[in-house]
């Protein structure tokens, strides 16, 4: 599907991204927050409580990125004007989003939900290490049916907070964890062909494939004041989460149970399509990596469970390691006879790897002083390469 579908009863029947999606990445944006700007919006922030709790009830994982905290912050602080001083910026942050995470906290919790705080900054997952390090943390909180409620770390940043650009952290996440959708809710239904509070006669759009060129070109900037992305931070979030498979809805945060009825397959807002499936997505971003820094040899009892049973690969079925790696790196896994039967990111970097051939994980702590996973590498960072 390439076209920009702008009619609606083209999409009566479709069902939407969400309907068949477990784990799913919600971000909502400071304006809707905060009210525009007036103080966090307890209603709405109780209402996707609501929604998120259900979810998670019906056994679906769910992640909250939200902004809000500059705003909050200058309210509790009785600043009118943004200002443009970063530190303020910064300080605005840190009193604002004590008030946002103990709302979420405390919402989430009426509805017999626990929720985590999570800050991160883009710089902690572009390094291998930190972002393997958030990929797990995440997926333990979501395996114990807990909502994490994610922002930026703005304390530590200053160009995030200059662009205040939680889309993309949005999609950036919903990469991190492989989430089969990202939700971007916002003041507005969702993308038009122009800013409609600049536009009024701007169509909406229903449905389009992410990546679309068509679609920057439609989009604009902050129209609130209070938001600072505006629809093209969306537009290439959207594109940006698709590169791992997930589609993204963007829609307004206000209709009523939103994301509920997206789940329930209703066309709601605007649906932008991923045109790669998740597994081709990370089996071609792994296979885009010309030059691999090591590789791990394993017995064929090993080869039996990875390619026969699709299992992940475990410390006790290697034997040598080769090259010089660190934890987070894509390495080969070859098999006695040398050739390369997958490849996978690396759990431990190859100077603990070779003290960990042919040991059970019961002897990783004694032999490693911690233990940072089970597995050399999960099955879910694994692909087989051979054909
Ligand atoms: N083509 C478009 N369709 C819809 N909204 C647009 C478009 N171009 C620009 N916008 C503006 O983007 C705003 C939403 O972005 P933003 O204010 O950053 O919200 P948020 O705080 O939810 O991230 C809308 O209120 C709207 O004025
Ligand atoms: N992280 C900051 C800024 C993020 C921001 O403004 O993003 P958005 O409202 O989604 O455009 C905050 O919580 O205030």
């Amino acid at each position: 599907m390439s076209d920009v579908v702008t009619d609606a009863s083209l999409i009566s029947s479709f069902e939407g991204p969400l309907k068949k999606a477990r784990r799913i990445v919600v971000k909502v944006g400071s304006s809707l927050v905060t009210n525009e700007g007036r103080g966090l919006d307890e209603q709405a922030i109780g209402q996707w409580s609501q929604e998120l709790a259900a979810l998670v009830k019906e056994g679906r994982e769910l992640i909250m990125v939200s902004s809000g905290a500059i705003a909050e912050g200058m309210k509790r602080l009785g600043w009118v004007v943004r200002p443009k001083e970063v530190n303020e910026l910064q300080a605005a942050a840190a009193v604002g989003q004590m008030g946002l995470v103990q709302m979420y906290e405390r919402k989430l919790r009426e509805c017999g939900v626990r929720s985590a705080q999570v800050l991160l900054t883009h710089a902690d997952l572009s390094d291998r290490e930190r972002y393997l390090n958030a990929r797990s943390t995440l997926l333990t909180l979501l395996k114990l049916g807990v909502v994490p409620v994610i922002n930026e770390n703005d304390t530590v940043v200053n160009d995030e907070i200059k662009f205040g650009d939680n889309d993309t952290l949005g999609a950036l996440v919903a990469n991190l964890v492989e989430a089969d959708a990202l939700v971007i809710l916002t003041d507005q239904k969702g993308l038009f062909t122009a800013d409609p509070r600049r536009n009024p006669s701007a169509q909406f759009v229903h449905q389009a494939r992410a990546g679309d060129p068509q679609l920057e070109v439609m989009a604009g900037g902050a129209g609130s004041g209070i938001g600072t992305g505006g629809m093209i931070t969306k537009i290439l979030a959207a594109k940006r989460a698709a590169g791992s498979g997930a589609s993204t809805v963007i829609a307004w945060g206000q209709e009523p149970n939103v994301l509920q009825r997206l789940c329930q397959g209703e066309p709601i807002g605007t649906c932008l399509m991923a045109n790669t499936g998740k597994s081709q997505a990370r089996k071609r971003w792994m296979a885009d990596h010309l030059k691999l820094l090591g590789a791990v040899v394993v017995d064929d009892g090993a080869v039996g469970k990875l390619v026969g049973e699709g299992k992940s690969l475990l410390p006790i079925g290697m034997t040598s390691v080769v090259g010089d790696f660190s934890r987070g790196d894509v390495i080969a896994v070859r098999s006695a006879e040398g050739r390369e039967v997958a490849r996978g990111l690396a759990n431990y970097a190859s100077s603990e790897a070779r003290l960990l051939c042919r040991k059970s994980s019961v002897e990783f702590e004694r032999l490693l002083g911690y233990v940072a996973e089970h597995e050399m590498i999960h099955r879910d960072n694994l692909v087989l390469t051979r054909a």
